[in-house]
């Protein structure tokens, strides 16, 4: 674990020890054509998937592709109607995962009227061997709102508290329902990091985000879900490709199908979002003399013009759309 410097509020503090595994069996988890209905709404659709034990796997996928209720369903929360899962090769709501898997549910999930420490000492003791509460509150920034009342604390001191309820019990497993939503970027880094360590320890990790960031930086598999089916699945690497697209700024609404012309065959332009430019095809030197040539005939400054690969947002908005759900 790196120590967190340079931090504000976050403290570094002792490393999280947890053993390092060696069963590499079975997946950490896995599902077969996982359905789950609230009445007429399909919210899993026959989703399959496998999280690879020791890895980082972030399930990424639009508001409401069924994110959470396909967590919910490993976590042993809610019932599928159909299909198959498996974690750490038992069934969701065997005694036997509690001591096993640690669960970060979204938005928190503290009890309101217990103090911070109290509360994280109290699921500790659900542990044969937890890790020090108290470390672990420094470590998240924590120490000074120990005596707080749950319900005192921000919503992101809430979120933290969470993940270390999540990890105290030095899980095999953790599944974190998107666990830097709502963070400042001090807690985001602390949470990263934490995560990072818990994989170099062998933990087996399922996330959920909405910040392609945060998967592209920790995660060993991504998962994209839409509509409650797998839309892809690999490293963040492999999603990406390596090609690469020429990009920038400028004003919006410039006549694309003319520079279109003026580029080599199997170009393609496109504005995403409004005034933000990309240019896909053989990127070269060519390419790049024709795009700014064509910018200086239209009078067009083109800021931040840069060469670089696709992102996960590009291949997530490709694969589900740019419509809101
Ligand atoms: N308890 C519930 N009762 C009825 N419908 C639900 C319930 N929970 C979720 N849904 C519906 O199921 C679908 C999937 O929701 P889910 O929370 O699993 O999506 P998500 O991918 O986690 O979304 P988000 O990114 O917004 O958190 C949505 O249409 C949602 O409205």
């Amino acid at each position: 674990m790196s120590a967190i410097t340079g931090d504000r509020h976050l403290r570094a503090g002792p490393a999280v020890a947890v053993p390092k595994l060696v069963t590499m069996g079975s997946p950490a988890v896995e599902m077969i054509d996982l359905v789950k209905r609230y009445g007429g709404n399909t919210a899993v659709n026959g989703l399959t998937l496998s999280a690879g034990r020791g890895a980082v796997t972030a399930v990424l996928g639009p508001n409401g592709a069924g994110k959470t209720s396909t967590v919910e369903i490993c976590e042993g929360f809610r019932r599928a109607d159909s299909g198959t899962v498996r974690v750490l090769g038992l069934a969701p709501t065997a005694a036997e995962l509690r001591a096993r898997v640690g669960v970060m549910l979204q938005g928190g999930g503290v009890p309101p009227a217990m103090r911070c420490g109290e509360w994280l000492r109290l699921v500790s003791r659900f542990y044969a061997h937890p890790l020090d509460s108290r470390a672990l509150l420094g470590r998240l920034g924590l120490t000074e709102h120990a005596r707080t009342p749950c319900r005192r604390l921000s919503g992101g001191q809430q979120q933290r508290l969470s993940l270390a309820a999540a990890v105290i019990g030095r899980p095999e497993l953790v599944f974190l329902d998107e666990p830097t939503a709502g963070l400042d970027p001090q807690a985001r880094h602390a949470c990263w990091d934490l995560v990072a360590e818990l994989r170099g320890a062998g933990v087996s990790v399922v996330l959920t985000t909405h910040h392609m960031d945060e998967a592209e930086r920790l995660a060993d598999q991504v998962v994209i879900i839409d509509r409650g089916r797998v839309v892809a699945e690999g490293t963040p690497a492999s999603l990406t490709g390596a090609e690469r697209q020429l990009r920038f700024r400028a004003r919006p609404g410039l006549a694309l199908e003319e520079l279109l012309n003026a580029l080599p065959s199997g170009s393609a332009a496109k504005e995403s979002p409004a005034g933000h430019y990309i240019i896909e095809g053989l990127v070269g030197p060519e390419l790049l003399a024709t795009v700014t040539a064509w910018c200086a005939a239209e009078g067009v400054t083109a800021d931040d013009l840069r060469i670089e690969r696709r992102t996960l947002e590009d291949v997530f908005l490709e694969l589900t759309g740019r419509e809101l759900r």
